[in-house]
């Protein structure tokens, strides 16, 4: 289990990490979802004892990571899969990790094969692409078969047999009673893996929530409706369902929340209410995802441009 505490990290003006609270329970994925710049590097690497907080505490098991003694057996992790010695092989990179972790040396062929690096596992490193690089990041955080484990980005160079391959390695992972914490700033990257969403924005904690509850409420289906009078339609779907969401938009439409569509063609009829087009559309995760972290976003498309 990791419990992050009202976890807060200030760089000079940058609120990286703004008093977050949130539980990592084991037995499943928990994804870690933010846009860039949204503070979840900054996070993991308080909770491994790489950064220090500004305020707050993040805890593994109860205790500091500081105070785990050989890291490896307790907690493995991936955080930035450009961060190797690059004259080294896989294979040499690996067992200075298991030798300074008191590791057997069986487990460096053991997680080659795992995480299919075997046959390059005498090449070096400066020559492989990064998903390989991920692969071999990913084989250092399971090389001391830990029971938490901590991957930043790790899909990030992953080719689609690659992800997949990813993915299955996290659930089975976290089928095995593991703690499982995924970072990723794509929703779509963990709509099949996590079963639990933490969701950040700003260094704040936005959403804390399993999955399904998420997509639940994400996919809740909206109905378009174009009409000549839209006031009038609006005043008799709220007169029906005072609870439902209806919005106008602009002169002849209307988006709403909470009926299907052939009810809200049965009640225009009834009212001799003309409408010209009802079209229901169901909202994906990643749309969700957007609007919920929209406020939060540091770098927006049209600021690129440097206007
Ligand atoms: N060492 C540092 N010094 C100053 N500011 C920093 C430092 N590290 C991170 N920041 C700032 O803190 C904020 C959060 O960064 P962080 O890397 O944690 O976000 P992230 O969610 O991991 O983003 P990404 O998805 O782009 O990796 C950003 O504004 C970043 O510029």
């Amino acid at each position: 289990m990791i419990e992050i505490d009202q976890l807060t990290k200030r760089y000079r003006k940058v609120l990286a990490v703004d008093q977050l609270t949130f539980t990592v329970r084991p037995g499943q994925v928990t994804g870690f979802l933010g846009p860039n710049g949204s503070g979840k590097s900054t996070t993991l690497r308080m909770v491994l004892g790489l950064a220090r907080p500004t305020g707050g505490a993040a805890t593994i098991g109860g205790l500091p990571f500081q105070q785990y003694g050989t890291g490896l057996r307790h907690v493995g992790a991936l955080l930035d899969a450009g961060d190797l010695h690059k004259g080294r092989t896989a294979q040499t990179h690996l067992a200075g990790l298991a030798r300074s972790n008191g590791l057997p040396r069986r487990r460096v062929r053991e997680v080659l094969e795992q995480v299919g690096l075997a046959e390059v596992a005498g090449r070096r490193i400066g020559g492989f692409s990064l998903g390989m690089r991920q692969r071999l990041g990913i084989a250092g955080a399971v090389l001391g078969d830990p029971p938490v484990l901590i991957f930043d980005e790790p899909i990030n160079g992953l080719d689609p047999e690659g992800i997949r391959w990813a993915r299955e390695l996290f659930r089975g992972l976290a089928a095995e009673g593991r703690t499982v914490l995924v970072s990723s700033h794509i929703m779509s990257e963990m709509e099949n893996t996590a079963d639990h969403l933490v969701v950040i924005g700003g260094g704040r904690l936005i959403a804390d929530e399993p999955l399904a509850e998420f997509a639940a409420r994400a996919t809740t289906a909206r109905v378009i409706v174009r009409a000549p009078d839209p006031a009038a339609l609006a005043a008799v779907l709220r007169e029906a369902e005072p609870a439902a969401d209806v919005v106008v938009d602009g002169a002849e439409a209307l988006t709403v929340t909470g009926f299907s569509a052939v009810r809200i063609n049965e009640l225009a009829f009834g009212h001799r209410v003309r409408v010209y087009e009802v079209t229901a559309r169901g909202g994906s995760l990643e749309e969700a995802f957007m609007d919920m972290t929209a406020g939060s976003v540091q770098f927006r498309t049209a600021d690129i441009g440097g206007a």
